[in-house]
């Protein structure tokens, strides 16, 4: 079947066909344009409260890879910031390019990073993710760009993983896993509201993105391309390029943390 993808038949410029809201107002990812942020002291600090016993497994979704966490109770959380409430950590995964001078979702100044780590979380005031997905306060996603340099020890584990779930549909157990360590040390950042960036693209996102990247060496970058969007049988397909480009504002404010 067509189903989306990162394709030319099927790419992001194919979506709004199946999903209009590819043209909403409030849809990401975007350009972050630090002098137009509006520093704003009154954004509170970002809380993340991260169980490695909640780790569950780790799967090949056929357009990314994805850390799948037990959220059946508040363990796992996102507090302060930009959001009231408590949201919990559901999953997280990354987008990247095919060469290192491309494949992170949001850029800052046009400045595309190689990868981006996504880290999402939904609104415990909802009684499901599912519910949570299509409310327009349900769900927090944190941004990580990770930018070439020394090889990132905290990214082993994950990239140990990969060879077993090389093709789309593929998962394995991943326990005891601190989402945490994934986390630069400086946890200033820029929010705005938008979308989740694949279909259903729904307008449900709290976006904060990390102003500090993590590092990844070039090697690291190359076993994320060792991925396949094709399943087990198909023409294999190398899993790469799997980044919305930035979408237009629309009057949209971009605020900072920091100074
Ligand atoms: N880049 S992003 O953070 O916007 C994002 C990308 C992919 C997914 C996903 O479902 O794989 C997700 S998800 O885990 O939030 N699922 C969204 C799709 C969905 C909606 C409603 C019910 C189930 C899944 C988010
Ligand atoms: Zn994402």
């Amino acid at each position: 079947s067509h189903g989306w993808g990162y394709g030319p038949a099927n790419g992001p410029e194919t979506w709004g066909e199946e999903f209009p809201v590819a043209n909403g107002p409030r849809q990401s990812p975007i350009d972050i344009i630090p002098k137009d942020a509006q520093y704003t002291p009154s954004l509170k600090a970002l809380k993340l409260k991260y169980d490695p016993s909640n780790s569950r497994g780790i799967l090949n979704n056929g357009h990314s890879f994805q850390v799948d966490f037990e959220d059946d109770g508040d363990t796992s959380t996102l507090t302060g910031g930009p959001i009231s409430g408590t949201y919990r950590l559901k999953q997280f995964h990354f987008h990247w390019g095919a060469s290192d001078d491309r494949g992170s979702e949001h850029t800052v100044n046009g400045i595309k990073f190689p990868c981006e780590l996504h880290l999402v979380h939904w609104n415990t005031k909802y009684p499901s993710f599912g519910e949570a997905a299509s409310q327009p306060d349900g769900l927090a996603v944190v941004g990580v760009f990770l930018k070439i340099g020394a090889a990132n020890p905290r990214l082993q584990k994950v990239l140990d993983a990969l060879d077993a779930i090389k093709t789309k549909g593929k998962q394995t157990t991943f326990a005891n896993f601190d989402a945490k360590t994934l986390l630069p040390s400086c946890l200033g950042y820029w929010t705005y509201d938008g979308s989740l960036t694949t279909p259903p693209l729904l307008e449900s996102v709290t976006w904060i993105v990390l102003k500090e990247p993590i590092s990844v060496s070039p090697a690291q970058m190359a076993r994320f391309r060792g991925l396949l969007f094709s399943g087990d049988g198909e023409a294999p397909c190398c899993m790469m390029d799997n980044y919305r480009p930035p979408q237009p504002l629309k009057g949209r404010q971009v605020r900072a943390s920091f100074k």
